[in-house]
């Protein structure tokens, strides 16, 4: 059974709907990073996907790396190893 965490019932739907695209819309501060990086984990664990074919898109470097952080803590927690890499625009 998947670790939720905290995630609320929307998030968690968010998190473990797999079969085609899920938008979420959601206001400053509210979870969506936590929320997409739950969404890898679940795909990750639950659903047989390597990190290798997931691919995540984001504006800003800075950015870049705390998704990189988060998702790398959250599979350590989980006692998950990986190589999250960083491909950037140089
Ligand atoms: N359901 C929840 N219960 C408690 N804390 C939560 C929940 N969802 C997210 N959080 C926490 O709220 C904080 C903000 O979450 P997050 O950074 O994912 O928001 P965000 O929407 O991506 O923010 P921003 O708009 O600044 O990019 C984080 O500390 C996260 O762990």
């Amino acid at each position: 059974m998947f670790d939720f965490g905290n995630a609320n019932e929307g998030q968690q739907l968010a998190i473990s709907t797999v079969d085609g695209p899920v938008l979420i819309t959601a206001g400053p501060g509210t979870g969506k990073t936590f929320t997409l990086v739950q969404r890898a984990i679940y795909l990750i664990q639950e659903c047989g996907v390597t990190p290798e074919q997931i691919l995540m898109a984001t504006f800003t470097e800075k950015a870049a790396k705390e998704l990189i952080t988060r998702i790398t803590n959250e599979l350590a927690d989980r006692g998950i190893s990986a190589n999250i890499r960083n491909m950037s625009r140089t």
